[in-house]
């Protein structure tokens, strides 16, 4: 892992009307990294994924990937630094296949001719990489596969763009045990390959399984980032819930215009029982 992180924010604020939903955030990922954001439901999580990845606007901070400062104006500009959102309802076409999802409105011509050996070529790759042997055929529809299939072609369709930065919401929300596990596994393969990770989740099974930092929320304030290895369950759910760990020596009461990101803690209590 580098010491710059990939992305990094800093400062940022994010209004809807009256109302503040982000509030002076701060937030890194970096490459070979999973990063768990966590926080509870209305805490700023996806509202956080969609200013980084160009669908809002925001008010106030900086951004700086690779370690240099730079503005995303929209998703072509994240898409150019090769962000890549995999959202929950996977948008995928349940009447195409699984190469003509992968290419959906990115497809590979030669002249005014549909290049499908290159894209079957470059699905398969992109899937070998990842070391995804489950799919029998790549020329199946995506209506007849598994929601784990699903998500796994969602999160090759958005690694297939040369992706840095991939940021998952809730990859396993709808899966049963075998397939979370599967795709707990191809997340990890993912930051293995280099990627920078951004995992979305409420579960903390699956980010204790597979983060190596967690990025608490709370009520729009980013009140911890720390190392999965320094922290609890309970902890994290402290964190969540109240926005504060007393036992992490984090700030007991974040006023606005604070945060905790950064914050080692302060009592940390290494490999306990999670
Ligand atoms: N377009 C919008 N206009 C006004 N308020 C919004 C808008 N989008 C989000 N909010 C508010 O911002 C807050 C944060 O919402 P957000 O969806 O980012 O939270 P979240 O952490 O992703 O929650 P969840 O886990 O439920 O998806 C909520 O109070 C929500 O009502």
């Amino acid at each position: 892992m580098s010491a710059t992180p990939l992305l990094e924010l800093r400062g940022i604020d994010k209004s809807f009307g009256p109302v503040q939903v982000l509030r002076d955030v701060a937030f890194t990922a970096h490459a070979g990294e999973v990063t768990a954001l966590v926080g509870d439901n209305g805490a700023g999580k996806s509202t956080l994924v969609k200013c980084i990845s160009g669908i809002y606007p925001t008010d106030a901070g900086q951004f700086l990937f690779d370690g240099r400062p730079v503005s995303i104006h929209g998703p072509r500009d994240a898409a150019a630094l090769g962000i890549e959102v995999v959202y929950q309802d996977l948008a995928l076409c349940d009447n195409l296949d699984i190469v003509q999802n992968m290419f959906l409105g990115r497809e590979k011509r030669t002249g005014i001719v549909l290049d499908e050996p290159t894209m079957e070529q470059m699905a398969a790759e992109t899937l070998a990489g990842l070391s995804v042997r489950t799919v029998k055929s790549l020329r199946q529809h995506v209506s007849s596969l598994s929601g784990g299939q699903r998500q796994t072609v969602a999160i090759a369709k958005a690694v297939l763009w040369n992706s840095r930065l991939v940021i998952l919401d809730e990859p396993t929300a709808a899966l049963g045990v075998a397939q979370t596990a599967q795709v707990l596994e191809l997340v990890r393969r993912l930051a293995d390959n280099g990627l920078a990770v951004v995992l979305i989740s409420h579960n903390m099974n699956d980010v204790f399984a597979v983060s190596d930092r967690i990025a608490a929320l709370y009520l729009g304030q980013m009140v911890a980032q720390v190392k999965t290895t320094d922290i609890t369950h309970s902890q994290v759910v402290e964190l969540i819930t109240a926005g504060r760990s007393g036992s992490l020596g984090l700030p007991a009461d974040p006023a606005p215009g604070s945060n905790g990101n950064g914050a080692e803690p302060a009592d940390p209590t290494p490999g306990a029982a999670r």
